[in-house]
């Protein structure tokens, strides 16, 4: 880990830690930084590695050590661990700290930084989780494969239907938490390693009665490296989600 602990003054991002989990994208994470802040000067940035084989947690360290002003941090994991797994150590770091806003957001440019603001733009608002959504009026995806969106629209339905919820863009991994948002959930309470965890962050956010706001964004498939989303993922998604559907109506019919 390098950087020290510093809350963050300014503008619009005053206080925003900017979680990033890296697998493999060391020629993604300083086009990514760059955008960063060059689009918000004020906001913290903490890589999430998980030992990429193809030495991105060298170049994250490199960032860090160049960040003249200690903007950038490094967390640094043993193995590859799931997406949501590198998310909840992020998430530790960063509320062990005194940021007041927790953003999730893809090294691989498919979120673009230039649009962060509209998401603490919601913060600001009074929102308690801001997604960052493809799928309301305003909303984009480009060049994402059809399969992709398919499986995108599919999960967002199913999990829509399940959970009986009103959230476009469930899966979404572009998003801003008011910090109170992750400590009331409690970060060892939820159960997902891989995407799933999105759904999973969400539908805990709901359940302990907090607000989601959605806000347009354009998600453009990455340019370089791949998607590590595999049939794991798919299938812990499909499995968890059944499983709270039918907690949560049990709850209510207890009720
Ligand atoms: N540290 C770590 N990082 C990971 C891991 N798996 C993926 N990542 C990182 O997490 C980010 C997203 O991974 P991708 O594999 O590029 O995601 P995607 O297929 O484009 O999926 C995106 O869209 C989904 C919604 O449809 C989102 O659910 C997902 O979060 C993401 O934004 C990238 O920065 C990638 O390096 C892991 O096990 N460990």
């Amino acid at each position: 880990m390098s950087g020290s602990d510093q809350s963050v003054v300014g503008q619009q991002g005053a206080g925003a830690l900017v979680v990033v989990p890296t697998f493999n994208e060391r020629e993604n994470l300083p086009l990514i930084t760059e955008r960063l802040f060059t689009s918000l000067g004020d906001v913290h940035l903490l890589i999430v590695d998980d030992s990429s084989p193809d030495g991105t947690g060298e170049v994250a360290d490199a960032l860090a050590a160049d960040d003249a002003a200690d903007r950038i941090h490094v967390l640094h994991r043993t193995a590859k661990d799931g997406l949501g797994k590198a998310y909840l150590a992020g998430f530790a770091w960063g509320l062990d700290r005194d940021y007041r806003v927790i953003v999730e957001m893809d090294a691989d440019g498919s979120h673009a930084p230039e649009q962060l603001h509209r998401l603490l733009a919601a913060i600001n608002d009074g929102a308690d989780l801001v997604i960052g959504s493809r799928y309301v009026p305003g909303g984009a995806l480009v060049n994402w494969p059809k399969r992709r969106e398919l499986l995108s629209k599919g999960a967002n339905t199913y999990a829509r239907i399940a959970l009986g919820v009103k959230v476009n863009d469930i899966t979404a991994g572009y998003r801003a938490f008011r910090r109170e948002v992750l400590e009331t959930i409690g970060l060892d309470r939820v159960e997902s390693a891989g995407y799933c965890f999105q759904i999973d962050l969400a539908w805990r956010t709901l359940q302990n009665g907090f607000t989601i706001r959605e806000v347009p964004i354009t998600f453009t498939e990455r340019a370089i490296g791949e998607s590590k989303m595999d049939g794991g993922v798919i299938a812990e998604s499909f499995i968890n989600v059944a499983r709270w559907g039918v907690q949560g109506r049990l709850a209510k019919l207890r009720r």
